[in-house]
Formats: C-alpha cells, structure tokens, sequence
C-alpha cells in the first residue's frame, strides 16, 4: 500500500549527494525535507557531550529520546540543526560526528527509537527525506524512491572540497579511508544496512553536474 502523503526517498552512502540534491529537490517540489543522518548525527554528538558511553545500548537510547532535535530550514542558506538548543551545525558535518553516526546507528535499539520520530516527518504537500534505509525501512511504500551512489574516489575528493572550503583541514586519502569504513559499516550491520530498494531508481552521480542530478531526480518524480 503507498503512502498518502507523497514521499520521495533518496537513499545512498556519504558522499553521493543526498543532503544536496534532496534539499534543491525539497524546494523546487515546495515538499518538507528531513535529513535523516542529522539525527544519527546529533544523537551521537550530544552523547559526546553528556560523556554517554557509546558502546550502552540502553544509555544511548535515553539519550535519543532526551536529546531536543531541531531543523531550522530556509531557502539560500545551509540547513541549521540545533541540537539542545545550541547550533551544532558545523560539528555534525566532521567525519568524527559522522563516525560516531555510523557506530551508533549500527546499534538496533537506537535505529527503533527513531523510527517513529521520522515518520512525524510525512507531511502533506510531500516529503524529501534522505539516509540509508528511507526506502527499505522508514517509508517502504514511499511512492518515489531513488538511490543514489558516485565512485569512492570522486566522493572523497566531494567531501575534500566541502571541508575545506568550511576551513577544516582535511587530506583526500584520509577521507577515503574513512570513506571506505563508513561505506563497510553502514552495509554490513545486520539491521536496516545501506542497500537500494528493490522498487528504487538507481542514479550513479559519477561525472555529472549536480543539476544534471537533480533534473534525473525530478524526472523520476514527474514520470
Ligand atoms: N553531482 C555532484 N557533483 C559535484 N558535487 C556534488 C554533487 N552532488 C553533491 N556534490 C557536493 O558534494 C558534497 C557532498 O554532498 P552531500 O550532499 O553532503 O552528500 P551526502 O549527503 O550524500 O553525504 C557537497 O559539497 C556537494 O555540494
Ligand atoms: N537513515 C540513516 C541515516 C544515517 N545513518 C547513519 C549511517 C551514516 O554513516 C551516519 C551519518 O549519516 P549521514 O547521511 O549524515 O552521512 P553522509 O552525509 O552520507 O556522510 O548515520 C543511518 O544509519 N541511517
């Protein structure tokens, strides 16, 4: 059975353009947008701040209830996320946060304890969501669902540019390991692991402009 609202999911790993592409999407559809990673994300930094131990299901899982989560999203500027009330945006972007997103999200108790969090997201006139199991677990019967992936190499030297130019010092190699790890984590872990859908549309982002993406995007919205 498909959803009522319009949901169009946009699944794939770090670095192939999700947070990007889902958020031009989102615009120009006029559709909410949720950035599913930011929660794994702030969980796992907020646990650092309150020095939770990352290997306590069930502390983490207090944690991921207790911690205030907020998205403040306005066209022309980057997508802000308040973590506790305070800005957290810069520190959710390092590949430290994301590492810590990765581990913790491997953990089944705390994918549980979002789940129903992110389905709050499905309002009417559509949603925009991206992350690793939108298509497969969060919204299985989204009507439009997309996977996107690029090279490794070209993903990495993505991830150099964006870290850079936000003045964080970076090399391509260690983002490529890291990259790599992530990329292994995220598709082995035995509950709700990075796979496509079986209904969802494949996208290989490699040597294409990111209108070019968003047009192929759109076309699968559209069609
Ligand atoms: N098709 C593309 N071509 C070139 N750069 C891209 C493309 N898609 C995304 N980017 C850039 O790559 C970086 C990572 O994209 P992002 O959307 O954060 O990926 P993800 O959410 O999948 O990790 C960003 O700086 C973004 O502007
Ligand atoms: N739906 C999701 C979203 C993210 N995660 C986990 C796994 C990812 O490595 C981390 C960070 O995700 P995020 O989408 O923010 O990371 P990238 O922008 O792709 O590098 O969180 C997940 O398990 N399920």
């Amino acid at each position: 059975m498909e959803d009522s609202t319009p949901i169009l999911t946009i699944d794939g790993p770090s670095g192939s353009g999700k947070g990007t592409i889902s958020r031009i999407v989102a615009q120009q559809l006029g559709w909410h947008y949720l950035d599913s990673g930011a929660l794994y994300r702030a969980v796992a930094v907020a646990a650092g701040w309150a020095d939770v131990d990352l290997a306590d299901p069930s502390a983490l899982v207090r944690c991921t209830f207790d911690t205030d989560i907020r998205f403040v999203d306005e066209p022309g500027h980057e997508l802000k996320i308040l973590v506790n009330g305070a800005d957290a945006t810069l520190e959710l972007r390092t590949e430290t946060a994301g590492a810590a997103a990765s581990a913790i999200a491997a953990i089944p108790e705390v994918r549980s304890a979002l789940v129903e969090r992110q389905r709050r997201f499905a309002r009417e006139p559509g949603l925009v969501t991206d992350g690793r199991d939108m298509g497969t677990v969060i919204f299985p019967n989204a009507r439009y669902k997309v996977f996107l992936t690029a090279s490794a190499k070209e993903r990495a030297e993505r991830r150099y540019k964006q870290l850079i130019d936000k003045g964080v010092s970076v090399t391509i190699d260690g983002l490529l390991r890291e990259i790599l790890a992530r990329d292994a984590r995220d598709s082995q872990r035995t509950v709700a692991p990075l796979r496509p859908a079986p209904d969802a549309a494949h996208v290989d982002t490699t040597g294409l402009s990111i209108q070019e993406v968003v047009e192929q995007v759109l076309s699968v919205v559209r069609s």
